[in-house]
């Protein structure tokens, strides 16, 4: 047995030894490669070719058989792109020539060109370095023995039970959240199924690790922490040739993409490049939660510049150097990245929008979402995880949605976003006019409360929402005015819901709903604990980022967390499974109706408006069956024929941690 090292997955092996992905192939830079039978007859020969797809790269590996195992396996990679007019171009001598040993680099000069990923492999060793497939100590002695790992491993042999054990041992050392995040991240790249084992099994005390807050603050530091690159970056430079970059990426088969560039993260404003945390936090969550395979996931982050001064000043700072490149240079840049994805990936990959500010972000989801399967994540995700928070909330505080009325700190994308889908599920329910719905539903700005007299100067996605009323400049004066029953922050600015707002929410509502949904926790609209302790313990409270539980008035209160991360995973997994080729509006529906659903008598008995998320696998799994069943009732689902139990179907399509067996 020998191991071939081949530059791209053959996409014929990949469906036909998905299950098994056998070790006779090992990655380069966390591809996978794994042979057919064919292939693995082929590879008894001396010279294996390992086909590259569409990717156009060819792998040929020869070895030299000594003492029944490989001395070394030489791999020459022909690089073979097609030339303008069609026929391949044989282009080794731009991609620096023929490597003659796995370790090149070591041997060359520093000023010498050398071909990083040209290698061979003979040794167990760099299957301890594929985060695919290691398994560290929880290696058996006979995948030791098979796969040439003796020696390179000390002689104990874990479960990985064991491992998971000792990683949240070190990881609760750690005081600072931050150093939990790196060594998390360290985890992923060195072995991603104990990493998602981590995760599924400790989600509640891990989430605010890998995602808000910490991972706000990670992507403030991006810049300094930065060690891999975990993802696709695609900039201004690559303009022209996003398809050849898409195909720089090793895996083939992706099946949903996170793609931000980098202008509005949470409520930190434009972190530019270092952006790039949140598709990957929320990606690790598609998986986590969602049970997308970590192989069909793929982080973009699309640089354009960045308008803040700090980081364009940074020393440290990985992204272009210059302004934000805006209006039709923008546009190109985002069109020829769409069409790359549906050229290179097919119909059926999912492209979610997330953290671009909403001068972009309305206008693409607009453009892209009758062409492509898109979704907004701050626009839509949000509004959906609002929404079921609402209904749930309903059986707290009595009455339906339209005897309710709303008012929003924030009109922007989460705030309108919720506010149309708040007045959509009104109008189905009261057969009123979605333009009748809206009116229950009133926003602030930073300008003050939006109406019909600043119509004219506001922009396009506030307008529905400029009712008629006296301008009022400030928050709290748009509380006592209006008299809401619900107050939804989602302004990105924290510590606006002050002691008066909060007071006056009290003072005519018996059960006041009070959602801070601004991320991190240092943009939260208030804490918890001042939402308890102003409204005298009455408040029904949700926030973006998770807070403690709080003790008030002899009772211990458990704030609900009112997050996109109850959405995204399980409404994606829904697309997937469904071969979904767009997202419609019925879907969020469906989407939050699921959610809602899984809010026990024991979780409102705490005054919880939201399941825990110790359970969201199975919350993901019943939002994916509402997701997929509505695509299939709109004829939008191509996977045929439709399963007849989707929940069970969703479950079982959903990725496991736990390791596979090597023969
Ligand atoms: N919990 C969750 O799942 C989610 C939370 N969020 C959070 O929501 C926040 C906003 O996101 P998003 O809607 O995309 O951002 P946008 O930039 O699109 O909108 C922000 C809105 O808040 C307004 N605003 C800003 N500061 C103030 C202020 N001091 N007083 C009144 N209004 C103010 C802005 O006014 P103007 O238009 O005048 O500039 C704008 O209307 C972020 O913190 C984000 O993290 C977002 C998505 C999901
Ligand atoms: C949660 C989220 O998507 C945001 O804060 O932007
Ligand atoms: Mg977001």
């Amino acid at each position: 047995m020998f191991w071939i090292r081949s530059y791209e997955k053959s996409s014929s092996c990949y469906s036909c030894c998905e299950e098994n992905r056998s070790l006779f192939a090992v990655s380069r830079a966390g591809g996978t490669s794994t042979l057919c039978p064919s292939q693995r007859k082929a590879a008894s020969a001396a010279v294996v070719v390992c086909s590259a797809g569409s990717a156009g790269r060819t792998g040929v590996g020869e070895k030299t058989i000594t003492n029944g195992r490989p001395a070394a396996v030489e791999v020459t990679v022909k690089e073979t792109r097609k030339g303008p007019s069609g026929p391949e171009v044989d282009s080794r001598s731009t991609a620096g020539g023929v490597v003659e040993d796995v370790y090149g680099e070591d041997l060359a000069t520093e000023d010498q060109l050398i071909t990083p990923w040209a290698v061979s492999v003979a040794s167990g060793y760099s299957l301890l370095r594929d985060p695919h497939h290691n398994k560290g100590l929880a290696f058996t002695q006979k995948e030791r023995d098979a796969y040439y790992l003796q020696g390179l491993l000390p002689p104990a042999c874990v479960t990985q039970e064991l491992q998971e054990k000792k990683v949240m041992h070190m990881l609760r050392q750690y005081q600072v959240p931050l150093q939990r995040y790196m060594a998390l991240m360290d985890l992923q790249e060195r072995n991603e199924r104990l990493f998602y084992k981590l995760l599924m099994d400790n989600v509640e005390e891990l989430l605010p690790i890998v995602y808000t807050p910490t991972v706000g603050e990670a992507c403030q530091k991006w810049g300094s922490i930065y060690r891999r690159p975990q993802g696709l970056y695609i900039s201004l430079r690559e303009k022209g040739r996003i398809l050849d970059v898409l195909k720089n990426w090793p895996e083939r088969n992706i099946q949903v993409i996170v793609v931000t560039d980098g202008e509005r993260i949470l409520g930190l404003g434009d972190l530019g490049c270092q952006g790039m945390g949140i598709p990957v936090g929320k990606l690790a969550l598609y998986t986590a939660l969602g049970g997308v395979r970590p192989s069909a996931c793929l982080p973009v982050m699309i640089d354009v510049g960045t308008n803040n001064e700090k980081l364009l000043n940074d020393e440290f700072y990985i992204g272009l150097r210059q302004k934000r490149a805006n209006g039709q240079e923008y546009a190109e840049l985002m069109d020829e990245f769409m069409t790359a994805v549906k050229q290179n990936y097919g119909e059926k990959v999912l492209i979610q929008f997330e953290d671009f500010a909403n001068h972009n972000a309305f206008e693409l989801l607009a453009k892209y979402r009758r062409t492509h399967l898109v979704f907004n994540d701050d626009i839509q995700g949000t509004a959906s995880v609002v929404l079921a928070g609402l209904v749930a909330a309903l059986k707290l505080v009595g009455g339906t949605l339209a005897e309710h009325t709303f008012l929003f700190l924030g009109a922007g994308e989460a705030g309108t976003g919720i506010a149309e889908l708040i007045a959509l599920e009104m109008s189905r329910q009261t057969k009123a006019p979605l333009e009748e719905t809206r009116k229950k539903i009133w926003l602030v700005d930073s300008k003050g409360l939006i109406v019909d007299s600043r119509k004219e100067s506001l922009q396009h996605f506030k307008k529905p929402w400029a009712h008629e009323h006296e301008h009022l400049k400030g928050l709290l004066d748009a509380v006592k005015a209006i008299k809401p029953t619900v107050l939804i922050g989602s302004s990105g600015a924290g510590k606006t819901f002050t002691k008066e707002v909060i007071e006056a929410m009290t003072s005519f509502n018996e059960k006041p709903v009070i959602f801070a949904l601004s991320n991190p926790t240092s943009q939260s609209e208030c804490t918890a604990e001042e939402a308890y302790q102003w409204s005298k313990a009455r408040a029904i409270f949700a926030s973006g980022s998770p807070f403690d539980p709080v003790e008030c008035h002899g009772q211990t209160f458990v704030p609900g967390q009112a997050n996109n991360a109850y959405i995204f995973p399980g409404f994606g997994l829904g697309l997937v499974i469904s071969g979904a080729i767009r997202v419609h509006d019925d879907m969020l529906l469906a989407a939050s109706e699921a959610l809602a659903r899984q809010v026990t008598q024991e979780n409102f008995d705490k005054g919880l408006i939201y399941p825990p998320f110790s359970n969201i696998r199975k919350i993901s799994a019943h939002i994916a069956a509402e997701v997929a069943a509505k695509a299939y009732e709109l004829g939008l689902a191509t996977r045929l024929p439709r399963p007849a139990n989707l929940v069970k179907y969703a479950e079982s399509c959903m990725y496991s941690p736990n390791y596979r067996s090597y023969r």
